[in-house]
């Protein structure tokens, strides 16, 4: 496989008494969606944190391109190509969806005598179509205010603001929570497009069938450790979940168990008779 675009290793973070990373891993490749799942209270918020600049973790080390970097502000992340769409969205309802996708990064005309110039609203309006229109969002009127928007539109412009700076890897923290089932298909619509843009997507969701839906490859995280990773299409809802859970873990030492008493129990007669001997004697 190609080189990790962007890598966790060991990480560690602790709130107080709490341990939401322990050893974390996670790896993420050019151009793909890769889901990162875990049950609530897992880590997943605490692993995108980290690796988005906005907590530094207390161990471990994260890379880029396989060098380890230290990202201490999201800016710092930033650098390296690295958005983030969260939960709450953060944009502003009363400005238009333009104004929004240049938020702290606004255009300006050109001041005199080296001033700051003036706000470029056309220029902003320019690029904002441009950009909606790449990602086949569908926006009728760029300059009405997003508070006017319906939820998946308005979820399309966070993830169109996203896509419009980092330039290798954006987080999606539960990017469809709280959507109707045409906007949510517009933004996994999204999702795939932004990949196949060459863009690595990291999928935060608690939706099996939409993460076996969009996604390439799957890390699970359970109690701040990675513990499992999966091709998409390789696997099941029930995999995932019992990845997610450690049901799939406590099968695994059961049947492990129960091979290793079937290895040890004597010869003969009796419960062990019927396994199958390691040399082969029936
Ligand atoms: N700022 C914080 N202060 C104290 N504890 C925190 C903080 N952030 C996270 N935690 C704790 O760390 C653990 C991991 O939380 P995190 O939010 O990373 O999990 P998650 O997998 O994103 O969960 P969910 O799916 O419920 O959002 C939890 O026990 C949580 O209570």
């Amino acid at each position: 496989m190609a080189q990790p675009l962007l890598e966790a290793r060991g990480l560690t973070k602790r709130f107080g008494h709490v341990r939401a990373l322990q050893d974390a891993d996670f790896t993420a490749y050019p151009g793909e969606v890769v889901a990162l799942i875990g049950d609530n209270g897992a880590g997943k918020s605490s692993l995108v944190k980290t690796l988005s600049g906005t907590i530094r973790p207390d161990g471990g080390q994260i890379l880029v391109d396989g060098s380890p970097v230290d990202l201490s502000s999201p800016l710092d992340a930033r650098r390296y190509g690295i958005e983030t769409v969260y939960q709450d969205l953060a944009l502003a309802p009363d400005l238009d969806a333009a104004a929004n996708l240049h938020l702290g990064r606004e255009l300006y005309r050109g001041g005199l005598l080296g001033r700051l110039g003036v706000l470029d609203h056309a220029a902003m309006r320019r690029s904002a179509v441009t950009a909606f229109a790449e990602l086949g969002v569908d926006l009728q009127d760029v300059g009405a205010p997003v508070a006017t928007l319906s939820g998946g539109q308005r979820q399309s412009v966070a993830v169109a603001r996203a896509v419009a700076f980092a330039n290798r890897i954006i987080f999606m923290d539960e990017p469809t929570a709280a959507l109707g089932v045409v906007q949510r298909g517009r933004v996994l619509d999204t999702v795939r497009r932004v990949r196949d843009r060459g863009i690595c997507v990291v999928l935060i969701s608690h939706n099996m069938p939409e993460v076996l839906s969009v996604a390439d490859r799957v890390e699970v995280l359970r109690l701040g450790r990675r513990v499992a990773r999966f091709t998409a299409a390789d696997t099941t809802v029930e995999e995932l979940v019992g990845a997610m859970t450690g049901a799939l873990d406590a099968e695994a030492a059961e049947a492990e168990a129960r091979a290793e008493a079937a290895r040890s129990a004597p010869a003969g007669p009796g419960p062990g008779a019927d396994a199958p001997r390691k040399d082969g004697a029936q």
